[in-house]
């Protein structure tokens, strides 16, 4: 299963290490198991249950995780091979609600790829609104008319930052006259849009023929399919006379009674538009958030796609996430470094990194079906030869983003993204990996897109929270990677999404090691080996080990411990949660849903937020468990530093109060929102009362049976 290929690919040396490393954490694994099933201890058989689930979980998730270590590999860039023509390129930007997703920037980040250095008249930028908002489009249309000096500008000033609003908001910027009178022009053009999102409707001022679908009976959630050109190639010029790129607005038909399938059925709508209207081979799509940040990427990439001695079975080029506007410390662990960094070094090794939903490169051809067992369209290759603004050509457009076109179609299953998981991303890589297509993992020194990250703890979780019923969704269907995929990907691949799938089930050890110890240590019941036996060696070796581990893959401390925090948190919140959510939704109570993160910046929030505070604030059940696990922590330290004062049992509990420390030095923030602050990100009170009187009663139901 090895890649093999120098001239592509770099084999990173710490695989080997890792493999060392592998060999004796899984002998000590054996070790542990060897202890469970031979150890008496006079714990009761509801904890040792509940133990022996949780390390087995720790095993299970430990051994998928060696899958990404065992043969890291990077990838080598080549230079654009210059004999050769660059194919069109079709841009899929996706928005879905102009309230949580402000308009302006969505238009800020089509700016930025309608200004990629690439042919206009091979350029071709698709805004998919689901929200269908006339102030999306109304955003649009100035972003169309503001290109015509930005695009020059930025070509003309070799700027490499091309999304206006990022641009003018970096540090680095010298305002000369030319770059002040466009400033100026940006700073109209955010005023009439800000003044429109405010008003909450377009004018008449401003309704030009675009706008006229939208009526009286128009709603987000029930109207015709609208498909407009606002930019055309070879007819919009810009102001240094060259042709601008097209730029489409499409937003699909919906009604209340049909499944849309989110943002899967979004981007296989604009599959099927963009068929029609300009059908370029190679697809880039994006999140709305999601804006340039190197106008040379597409030309970067396409020796992949382009190059014969490169694998010709690619389906997609995968950019790594990163971010902008996270704090120092990254609070929330929002970079993901191990999702969108490390692991898919990992996974490029194989076959290649799973799909991330954002800054991917796509092979059109890899929708229509495996590479050696294409599933249509009869012609592939077409080329559009019509004006994308030709009345039949857009009827056909409308035509195929209504909501009964995929009736009775593989649309969804065999062709396009796919349906069935919240997480359309990771499901959609993951099966074209199953047919044999191949990714490749591209992590330029300079990022070649920024994204963002909610910057409030309730965003965050339910976020991941979303990604984890996406993330079962797989697990459990006849898909799973374990047993479906590995027939496909091989073994390595399968664990590596296996990983991912079964991560909602982090919460079963989490749980266990952020409650069992602590409260058992207050009872004076003690669960881990005594600190003179060599087996407390184990445990320690066992929970040092993969931790020093992660903290060297990480290289900062600080993150790394804000990481690891996040990774408790989660446990805490959005897995366990996520996991309710899943098993009520395949029971039929409460329907599926895409709950759209929230990406409206409050202006206090912010401030609290690059302070390093967490931003707590509203009642979110959520925060129950997590601060359950913070005062059950904080009274079995206190209760602990007591007994070792007093040296009794001290020997005894040493595991326990090692991990109650940890408990408490990851809560400290908790305590600090329920007591010392007032602001608006404070834990409510009605949390903090809620989790005591849980926390007690928990207490009382494990002491009872800690025994049994
Ligand atoms: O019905 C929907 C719901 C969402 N979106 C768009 O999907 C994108 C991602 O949505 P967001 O709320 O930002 O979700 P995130 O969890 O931040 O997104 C991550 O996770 C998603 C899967 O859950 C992937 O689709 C994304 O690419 C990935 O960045 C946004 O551009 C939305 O506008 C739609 O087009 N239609
Ligand atoms: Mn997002």
């Amino acid at each position: 299963m090895e890649r093999r290929g120098a001239e592509w690919f770099e084999a990173l040396p710490r695989r080997i290490p890792n493999r060392v490393f592998a060999l004796v954490y899984s002998a000590a694994i054996l070790a542990l198991f060897y202890r469970h099933a031979t150890a008496t201890t006079h714990r009761g058989f509801f904890i040792s249950t509940w133990m022996v689930a949780a390390d087995i979980t720790l095993a299970f998730m430990w051994l998928n995780s060696q899958a990404f270590r065992i043969n890291p590999v990077a990838s080598r860039p080549h230079p654009f091979p210059e004999d050769l023509i660059p194919p069109a390129l079709d841009v899929f930007i996706c928005t879905a609600d102009a309230s949580k997703e402000p308009p302006l920037r969505v238009a800020a980040t089509a700016l930025s790829a309608l200004a990629y250095d690439y042919p206009p008249e091979k350029l071709t930028v698709y805004i998919s609104d689901d929200g269908a908002s006339e102030l999306t489009l109304f955003a649009l249309v100035e972003a169309a008319r503001f290109g015509k000096v930005w695009l020059p500008f930025c070509k003309e000033n070799r700027i490499k930052l091309r999304c206006p609003q990022a641009f003018f908001g970096s540090a680095s910027v010298t305002f000369d006259s030319t770059t002040l009178k466009i400033k100026e022009l940006y700073d109209n053009m955010k005023r009439r849009v800000e003044d429109i999102v405010e008003k909450g409707y377009v004018g008449d001022e401003y309704k030009t023929k675009v706008f006229s679908r939208w009526g009286k009976d128009f709603t987000s959630l029930d109207h015709p399919s609208v498909v407009e050109v606002l930019l055309q190639s070879g007819e919009d010029i810009d102001a240094a006379s060259c042709s601008m790129p097209n730029l489409v607005y499409v937003s699909r038909q919906k009604k209340r009674t049909s499944n849309h399938h989110f943002k899967a059925g979004a981007l296989n709508a604009l599959l099927r538009v963009s068929a029609t209207l300009t059908n370029a081979p190679i697809i880039l799509t994006l999140d709305c958030d999601m804006i340039s940040n190197d106008p040379s990427t597409p030309q970067n990439i396409m020796c992949y796609f382009l190059d014969k001695s490169f694998n010709p079975n690619l389906g997609y080029v995968q950019f790594p996430v990163r971010f902008h506007g996270i704090n120092k410390r990254d609070t929330y662990g929002s970079e993901m470094k191990r999702v969108f960094h490390i692991n898919p070094e990992g996974m490029n090794g194989f076959v290649g990194p799973d799909y991330s939903g954002t800054g991917t490169f796509f092979n059109r051809k890899a929708f229509y079906g495996g590479p050696s067992s294409m599933i249509g369209p009869r012609d592939p290759d077409h080329l559009v030869k019509s004006h994308i603004n030709d009345k039949a050509i857009l009827e056909i457009a409308q035509d195929v983003t209504t909501c009964d076109y995929e009736k009775g179609t593989n649309w969804g299953s065999k062709i396009g993204f796919r349906y069935g998981s919240l997480v359309e991303d990771y499901y959609t890589g993951y099966m074209l990996h199953c047919e044999g297509w191949k990714s490749v993992f591209c992590n330029p020194t300079r990022p070649a897109f920024l994204a963002e990250m909610p910057i409030a703890l309730n965003d965050v979780v339910t976020q991941t929270k979303r990604w984890n019923v996406g993330l079962l969704e797989v697990a459990l269907s006849k898909h799973n990677p374990l047993t479906f995929g590995r027939r496909y990907i091989g073994s390595f691949m399968a664990h590596c999404y296996s990983y991912y799938a079964f991560g909602p089930f982090w919460s079963i050890p989490i749980m266990f090691y952020a409650f069992i110890p602590q409260i058992t240590m207050l009872i004076n019941v003690s669960i881990f080996p005594k600190a003179s036996d060599p087996w407390f060696f184990l445990n320690m070796f066992l929970f040092l080990g993969a931790y020093g581990q992660d903290l060297i893959e990480f290289v900062s401390v600080r993150k790394w411990w804000n990481d690891q925090r996040m990774w408790l948190v989660r446990g805490l919140s959005s897995d366990l949660f996520g996991t309710l959510e899943y098993i009520s939704n395949q029971l039929g109570i409460g329907g599926r849903s895409f709950n759209v993160t929230n990406k409206v910046d409050d202006e206090e929030m912010r401030k609290r937020y690059d302070e390093g505070k967490f931003e707590f604030g509203v009642s979110s059940p959520m925060f129950v468990p997590l601060s359950m696990a913070a005062i059950i922590n904080l009274v079995a330290f206190l209760g602990g530093v007591l007994q070792f004062l007093k040296s009794r049992g001290s020997e005894d509990m040493l595991g326990q109060m090692v991990l109650t420390s940890m408990g408490v030095a990851n809560s400290l923030p908790v305590y600090e929102a329920m007591v010392l602050r007032s602001d608006g990100g404070r834990m409510p009170t009605k949390i903090t009362i809620i989790s005591l009187v849980l926390a007690s009663f928990l207490f009382l139901v494990v002491s009872s049976i800690a025994n049994i």
